[in-house]
C-alpha cells in the first residue's frame, strides 16, 4: 500500500473548499447565488457555519465569484464562526469544477483529506459532514452523501424537433440509484490527481475519481443537505430555517 493510499488517523486535519462563485442563473436575477440572503443571513455564511460544525474541520477555503473576493472577506469577517477554524478566500472560475480546481491550489500541504461542499447547499447536518470525514478516515479514496430517489427516472433521446416531446428510451431500476449530495470528502493526493486527469465537464468531483478506476462510497445523505437551485428551493430553505429555530432555539 502506497504511503497516499493508507488509512488516515483520526487526528488527520481536514479542510473543506466551499465552492462559491456561481451566478444562480437558474435561481434568476439578483447578486451570485452564494451571497443572496436566507432568513436575513447569506447563504454562504450558512454553508460555512454548517461545514465549520464539524470539530474535525480546521480550514474552510471559500471559492468566491471572480470579482467578489473583497465582498466575501468583509462578509466573514461580520459574522460570527468558530475560532477553532481558519479561513481563505480565492477568487474563483468560469466552472464549478475550475472552481474547485483553484480551491485545492490553495490548501497547505499538510491537509490531506479535504471536503468539497457547495455554498448552494446551506443546511447541511453536521452529522452528515462528520459521516463523510468518518467514511474517509476509514481508508475510501472518495465518499459521497446519497439518498435514494423519490421519482422514476427515465432516459430520454432528443426530440427530432426542438419542443417536441422527447422519446423515453430506459427506465434504470431505481432502487439502485441515488441522489448525490456535498460535502463530497477525499483523499487529497486522490482528488488533486483526478482534477488534473480530467479535462471534460462533469458535474461532481466524485465522478472525475471513478474515471480514475478508484472506489467511490456513498453514506447516508440528509433531505436538509438539499442544493439551492430554483426559487421554490429559497422558500423551503427559509422554512427549515424557520422551523430550526423553533425545535432547536438557533
Ligand atoms: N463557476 C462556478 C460555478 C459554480 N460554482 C459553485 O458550485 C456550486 C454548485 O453549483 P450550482 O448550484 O450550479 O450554482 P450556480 O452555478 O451558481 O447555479 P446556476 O447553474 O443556476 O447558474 C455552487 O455553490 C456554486 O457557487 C462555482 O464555485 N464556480
Ligand atoms: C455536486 C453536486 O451538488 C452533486 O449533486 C451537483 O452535481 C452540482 O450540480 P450543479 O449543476 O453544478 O448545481
Amino acid at each position: 500500500m502506497s504511503d497516499e493510499s493508507r488509512p488516515t488517523p483520526a487526528q488527520t486535519p481536514v479542510a473543506a473548499v466551499i465552492p462559491a462563485a456561481g451566478r444562480g442563473v437558474r435561481l434568476g436575477p439578483g447578486a451570485p447565488k452564494a451571497l443572496r440572503a436566507l432568513n436575513g443571513t447569506p447563504m454562504l455564511i450558512h454553508a460555512v457555519r454548517a461545514l465549520a460544525a464539524s470539530r474535525h474541520v480546521s480550514l474552510v477555503i471559500v471559492v468566491a465569484p471572480p470579482d467578489g473576493a473583497a465582498e466575501v472577506k468583509s462578509l466573514l469577517d461580520a459574522h460570527a464562526l468558530p475560532e477553532r477554524t481558519d479561513f481563505q478566500v480565492v477568487p474563483g472560475g468560469q466552472s464549478r469544477q475550475e472552481s474547485v480546481r483553484i480551491g485545492l491550489d490553495a490548501l497547505p500541504p499538510h491537509y490531506r483529506i479535504v471536503l468539497v461542499h457547495d455554498a448552494a447547499r446551506p443546511l447541511v447536518p453536521v452529522d452528515t459532514v462528520d459521516a463523510v470525514i468518518e467514511a474517509v478516515r476509514d481508508g475510501a479514496p472518495a465518499v459521497v452523501p446519497a439518498l435514494p430517489l423519490a421519482d422514476t427516472v427515465k432516459e430520454v433521446a432528443p426530440a427530432a424537433v426542438a419542443g417536441d416531446p422527447e422519446p423515453v428510451v430506459a427506465t434504470p431500476e431505481r432502487a439502485r440509484l441515488r441522489a448525490v449530495q456535498t460535502p463530497q470528502g477525499f483523499d487529497r493526493a486522490t482528488l488533486v490527481r483526478a482534477h488534473e486527469s480530467v479535462t471534460e465537464n462533469v458535474t461532481d468531483d466524485a465522478s472525475m475519481v471513478e474515471q480514475l478506476g478508484l472506489p467511490v462510497v456513498a453514506v447516508p445523505g440528509h433531505e436538509e443537505a438539499f442544493k439551492v437551485t430554483r426559487p421554490l428551493d429559497l422558500i423551503l430553505a427559509e422554512a427549515v430555517l424557520a422551523r430550526r429555530r423553533l425545535t432547536d432555539g438557533f
